[in-house]
């Protein structure tokens, strides 16, 4: 039976660890993170269209819906690669915040490739929809393969791993707007004193022990993002003082995690966020 309409869920991501190796020659940088996924998402709805065109609609105004919206750009992509003469039309019902450095429009760019995939009968495997979604953006292969992963490379070269321990993240966005082309731009590797250890890291995934994975938390992208917006050194600094057991600002900013294990520290956490920031989220782990 031909399937006409197809569902995607487009889960954001938290970096655990960001670490920069150095500058490479084609402006990229190389990187060793590990990444993993909660459960606030982007949900696609996609749906065969009679004429050749890709239409794109989102219950949020403040996004493009054109050629420099990532899902269109992931329609266009896979249809002209695999020589699809079809039309699709997705709704984008947005809600992971906008440029957060939680990945939703490289998400919704992999569930729209996974989408498609299923929806032409392509039969890509995993690993043909991520090198096709390397081509849109250093995250998109790892939200295509979504879970926990190390990523090196520019971001594209994966890994997966176990899952992290189960736990609560709460998700804290200033409002200002950070472009991650500029983060990396003004990032300078000699200026970093320490890295954080990406062993100490892995060892307390495979222990599932979640007071070390707090302790190994690190970002070296904070160095920029945090010197030059105070609020998001605030925002951390508040999350701690109400007790949340780790926390870390996310890519390249500016929404910054807290871990929390317990249940009754998620209010306090919360609460300790008033006057600070008004856009809170609750989400737990993806594992
Ligand atoms: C900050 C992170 O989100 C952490 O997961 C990623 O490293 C960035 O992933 P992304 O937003 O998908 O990045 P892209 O769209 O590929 O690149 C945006 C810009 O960021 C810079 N960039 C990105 C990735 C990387 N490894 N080195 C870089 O220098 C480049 O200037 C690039 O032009
Ligand atoms: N599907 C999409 N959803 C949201 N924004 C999009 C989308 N496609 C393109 N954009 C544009 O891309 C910019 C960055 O949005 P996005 O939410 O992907 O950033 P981000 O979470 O910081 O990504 P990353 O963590 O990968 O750096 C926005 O300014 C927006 O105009």
């Amino acid at each position: 039976m031909m399937v006409s309409k197809i569902y995607e869920k487009a889960p954001a991501k938290i970096n655990l660890l960001l670490d920069v190796l150095r500058k490479r020659e084609d402006g990229f940088h190389e990187v060793e993170m590990i990444m993993t996924m909660v459960d606030l998402a982007d949900r696609l709805e996609m749906e065969e269209l009679p004429r050749d065109q890709i239409l794109l609609s989102s219950q949020v105004g403040f996004i493009p819906l054109d050629e420099k919206n990532l899902a269109f750009q992931a329609a266009k992509l896979i249809k002209e690669r695999y020589g699809v003469r079809r039309g699709v039309y997705i709704h984008l019902d947005k809600q992971i915040p906008v440029a957060a450095g939680l990945a939703g429009g490289s998400s919704d760019a992999a569930a729209t490739l996974r989408g498609l995939n299923r929806l032409w009968n392509l039969e890509l495997s995993t690993d043909e929809l991520e090198t096709l979604g390397a081509e849109l953006g250093s995250d998109v292969p790892f939200c295509i393969r979504g879970g926990t992963a190390l990523a090196k490379g520019r971001g594209e070269k994966l890994e997966s791993l176990s899952p992290p321990p189960q736990c609560w993240v709460i998700l804290a966005k200033p409002p200002i707007n950070v472009s991650t082309a500029d983060v990396y731009g003004k990032f300078r590797v000699n200026d970093l004193k320490e890295h954080p250890s990406i062993p100490d890291m892995l060892d307390a995934l495979s222990r599932q022990s979640f007071s070390d994975m707090c302790a190994s938390l690190g970002n070296v992208l904070e160095s920029v993002t945090l010197n030059r917006y105070p609020e998001v050194k605030q925002i951390k600094d508040c999350m701690l003082k109400s007790g949340a057991d780790g926390v870390l600002m996310s890519g390249s900013g500016p929404t910054v995690f807290g871990l929390v294990s317990k249940e009754i520290k998620v209010a306090r956490v919360y609460n300790g966020l008033r006057g600070f920031c008004k856009e809170v989220y609750v989400a737990r782990m993806l594992t």
